[in-house]
């Protein structure tokens, strides 16, 4: 509802599609069928939809604006009568209107204003989450995030769109239509009190009758100003979109730097960062200074605007209460309301720059849910089929495996991996064994055949540097599974057993763990992970390549005695891995770039 009243000022603007983004994104929360609860006081707990309550939260928000919009018409007559009272000397009237009309009206301002506040709060709080819950849900949903970044294009830094993007439209969604239907009802009330104020005023010099003369004047005046405002301030839009890019472009590198902190002390790269982080600042710099100067024109302007409508309404009306056609008390409500219906119709001038912000939210909510939509749908569309099959092996029929840009990368046929045996994988750097296990695990979705799983079986894949999700240890260690999911023995057991003793008793430690640990105690841990999830398939990509041979030795000797079901298929270039495994594969690599499986059915060294 508020999206639409919203929609009807963006289309006076020519913005057709701006108005078709808003009411599709704020419909979604506007027409959400989940159950929810929502506490009213002196009620108590409400059931109803979600769409439900926050339908009905806008419209006593409308309502709250249009009586307050009322009650800014009943305090003009208030003013009106009480300079009438002091022009007239009357001092029971002067204290009538005073503490029997005004406080009353005080008392019911401020009351409603409470209201405004508490209920818009919780309305922008609610649609936020809603929002934030459905577009978590369609990132994380069926791997799109993956998707979309080897894709490659489409969204950068999701978690701005979904954090920050997310607040501010939701918020300036409210804000500006309610502020517009605020700004509407005013025009609407206070013209009528000048129209009706004007009545029997004559052409200033003449004799001739003009209907609503101070409605025209009013009208050509506010008109004049936001014309010359918008002449003055059209380059601020561009202006504060490039600012927008160059703060996000700043962010990014900062936060860059704070990932490879450890690279750039080791390479002593901090003058270099140092010059490209002030380069960065600079454009903000120089961006920002242009937007100064031209807000100083700007402000020039509707300053000395904004103090000339302190004397126009006099100066129009002053002749007229001189000759006696108006009272002192109608001179002060048409000063009055001269302000509002001109504050109303310079309301677009007030909203300027807003505007400008708001449109880059919605651009970057677009481009976003446009990157979902792709990655959705070249998940939906690839023929690269992860089927779970009655057989006990893992087989790959006819598989071509792709890069995004549709160059083939691998090629087999027939191969199969077979349970309880230890297999190894070596090829060329790049000759796509890693992608060859994201295929498998059907996250990888560019190219065409199958690959057939046994059904009902579980599989893991450790890669080279694991995943560490800040939290607790005990949570670092049963991840995916929940914190709960194992007990205090058998992690403790797993960590013992992944060879990390000295870690053991620290389950309850919160800490950035994916920080502290070093690379080789990092994928300790996510072997304590495989033994404790004892998966009936283990992929290993490189999981233990950072590892001295030793510890290395130590971790698969573990895995066959605690993991005597599960089949293992390991990634490594070391030549000492051969022994660990019954059967290796080498990925050979064409001319051409493509590599097709070639079967060594005995254990080699690697080269
Ligand atoms: N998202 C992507 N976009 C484009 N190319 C990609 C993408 N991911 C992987 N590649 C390319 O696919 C090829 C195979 O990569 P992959 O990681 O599977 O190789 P690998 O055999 O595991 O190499 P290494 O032994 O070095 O780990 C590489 O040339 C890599 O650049």
């Amino acid at each position: 509802m508020g999206a639409t009243a919203f929609g009807a000022l963006v289309f006076g603007l020519s913005y057709v599609r701006v108005v078709q983004t808003v009411c599709r994104i704020a419909d979604r929360y506007l027409d959400s069928q989940a159950d929810s609860v929502i506490r009213i006081p002196f009620i108590g707990l409400v059931r109803a939809r979600e769409g439900t309550i926050g339908t009905w939260m806008i419209a006593i928000l409308i309502a709250i604006n249009l009586a307050q919009v009322a009650l800014n018409v009943r305090l003009s007559f208030f003013s009106r009568d009480m300079f009438n009272a002091l022009e007239a000397k009357d001092a029971a009237a002067f204290w009538y209107q005073l503490f029997i009309i005004f406080m009353p009206l005080a008392a019911v301002f401020v009351a409603i204003a409470l209201t405004e506040v508490l209920l818009q709060n919780v309305l922008t709080i609610r649609w936020r989450a809603f929002l934030n819950t459905y577009y978590v849900g369609e990132w994380l949903g069926d791997g799109a995030h993956y998707r979309m970044q080897i894709i490659g294009r489409g969204a950068d830094n999701p978690d701005q769109r979904i954090s920050e993007d997310l607040r501010k439209f939701v918020e300036s969604t409210y804000s500006l239509s309610v502020g517009l239907m605020n700004q509407a009802a005013t025009l609407v009330s206070f013209v009528a009190i000048l129209w009706t104020i004007s009545v029997g005023f004559t052409f200033p010099g003449t004799d001739v009758e003009v209907p609503g003369l101070l409605v025209w004047v009013c009208a050509g005046y506010a008109i004049l100003g936001t014309w010359v405002t918008h002449l003055i301030g059209r380059p601020l839009i561009a202006l504060n979109f490039e600012q927008e890019r160059v703060e996000a472009n700043y962010r990014f590198s900062l936060a860059r730097l704070r990932e490879y902190t450890e690279q750039v002390a080791l390479l002593s790269g901090e003058p270099a960062e140092k010059e490209g982080l002030g380069k960065r600042f600079g454009q903000i710099v120089d961006n920002y200074m242009r937007i100064v100067i031209r807000l100083i024109k700007l402000n020039t302007f509707t300053s000395a605007y904004f103090q000339a409508n302190v004397v126009v309404p006099y100066i129009l009306t002053a002749p007229y209460y001189f000759i006696g056609k108006i009272s002192l008390g109608q001179m002060q409500q048409v000063v009055g309301a001269f302000s509002r219906v001109e504050s109303a119709l310079t309301y677009f001038i007030q909203i300027y720059t807003t505007l400008a912000d708001y449109k880059a939210v919605l651009d970057r909510l677009t481009t976003f849910e446009g990157a979902i939509a792709s990655a959705q749908r070249i998940g939906g569309e690839s023929k690269l089929a992860v089927t779970p099959a009655a057989n006990r092996e893992l087989r790959l029929r006819n598989l071509n495996v792709r890069l995004p840009d549709g160059r083939a990368l691998m090629h087999a046929d027939g191969l199969a991996f077979r349970p309880g045996e230890r297999t190894l994988m070596t090829g060329p750097s790049g000759s796509g064994k890693s992608t060859l296990f994201r295929a498998i695990a059907g996250i990888w979705p560019f190219g065409e055949g199958e690959v057939l799983v046994p059904q009902g079986q579980s599989m893991m894949l450790l890669p080279q540097r694991p995943y560490i999700p800040i939290g607790t240890l005990r949570e670092a260690v049963t991840y995916p599974a929940h914190g709960q999911a194992y007990s205090d023995a058998a992690i403790a057991d797993a960590l013992r057993a992944a060879k990390l003793p000295q870690i053991a008793d620290k389950l309850d430690e919160e800490r950035a763990w994916g920080q502290t640990l070093s690379l080789g105690e990092q994928q300790r841990l996510a072997v304590a992970r495989a033994l404790l999830a004892k998966p009936d398939w283990l992929f290993l990509d490189e999981a233990t390549a950072a590892l001295d041979e030793p510890t290395e030795a130590e971790i698969y000797q573990v895995i066959k005695e605690e993991l005597p079901q599960t089949t293992v298929v390991s990634i490594g270039h070391r030549s000492t891995l051969a022994a660990y495994h019954d059967r290796r594969i080498d990925l050979k690599r064409a001319e051409n770039g493509l590599s097709t499986p070639v079967d060594l059915m005995q254990p080699q060294p690697a080269e």
